[in-house]
């Protein structure tokens, strides 16, 4: 069902988990949600039938199931560990960052090359990258996060693969050759940007 859902949903989802959990009645309709979030009746329908299916005529949806359904969608049943590589400017932007939590992640640790990086505000540890190895093997680490720069990308994640990791979150400009097993997600702030610009009517 996942697959189905776009990246705008999976954007809401967060918003509707929050609010449902606030909620105290059994049951909870689609016109309610979409008041207390401003977001139109039509949307937040669309957005729940992906998750839940329809809810019940008159009653909406049962709030229980809802809730289930929806940290279902979003994978925070299990918080999966995470490692970052690369604690420098924006590592440790994300390092202190708690909503991926939100999403079924946590950075439980972060790994750089330079060893002041373990002097960091975020209280996540940061050890060398000799350690890499072991440490997701002992933690059953399977998410790995880039944020080196570009020259040291693909060598950090011939190292993460070589560590455990499935999964690759890459922020550095680089593509990445990788198995066809790891799945990979590239994150590139400027393509939102031009998303942006791209919205702007003149
Ligand atoms: N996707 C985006 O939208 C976006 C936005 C900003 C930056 N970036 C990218 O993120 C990356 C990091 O940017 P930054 O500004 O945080 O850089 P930075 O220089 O502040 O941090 C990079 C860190 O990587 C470490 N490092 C370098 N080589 C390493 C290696 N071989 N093994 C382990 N650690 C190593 C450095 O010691 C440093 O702490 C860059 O590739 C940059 O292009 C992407």
């Amino acid at each position: 069902m996942q697959s189905a859902i776009s990246k705008a949903t999976l954007g809401r989802l967060p918003a509707y988990l929050h609010y449902v959990e606030s909620v105290t009645t059994e049951h909870i309709s689609a016109p309610a949600i979409a008041r207390a979030l401003d977001l139109g009746e039509v949307l937040v329908r669309k957005d729940l039938s992906l998750v839940c299916g329809k809810g019940k005529p008159k009653t909406g949806y049962d709030t229980d199931a809802l809730t289930a359904s929806l940290k279902a969608a979003l994978g925070v049943n299990k918080v999966t560990p995470a490692v970052l590589v690369g604690a420098g400017k924006l590592g440790a932007a994300l390092m202190d960052y708690s909503g991926f939590r939100d999403y079924g992640m946590e950075i439980i640790a972060a790994f750089d090359k330079d060893a002041e990086k373990s002097r960091n505000t975020s209280g996540k540890p940061v050890y060398p990258m000799e350690q890499l190895r072991r440490f997701c093997q002992i933690q059953d680490v399977k998410i790995g996060i880039i944020t080196v720069p570009a020259s040291a990308a693909q060598s950090v994640c011939d190292q993460l693969i070589a560590s455990g990791i499935e999964a690759i979150w890459n922020f550095s400009p680089v593509m990445l050759k990788v198995p066809q097993s790891i799945a990979l997600q590239n994150e590139n702030l400027a393509l939102s940007l031009a998303h942006l610009h791209s919205m702007q009517i003149d």
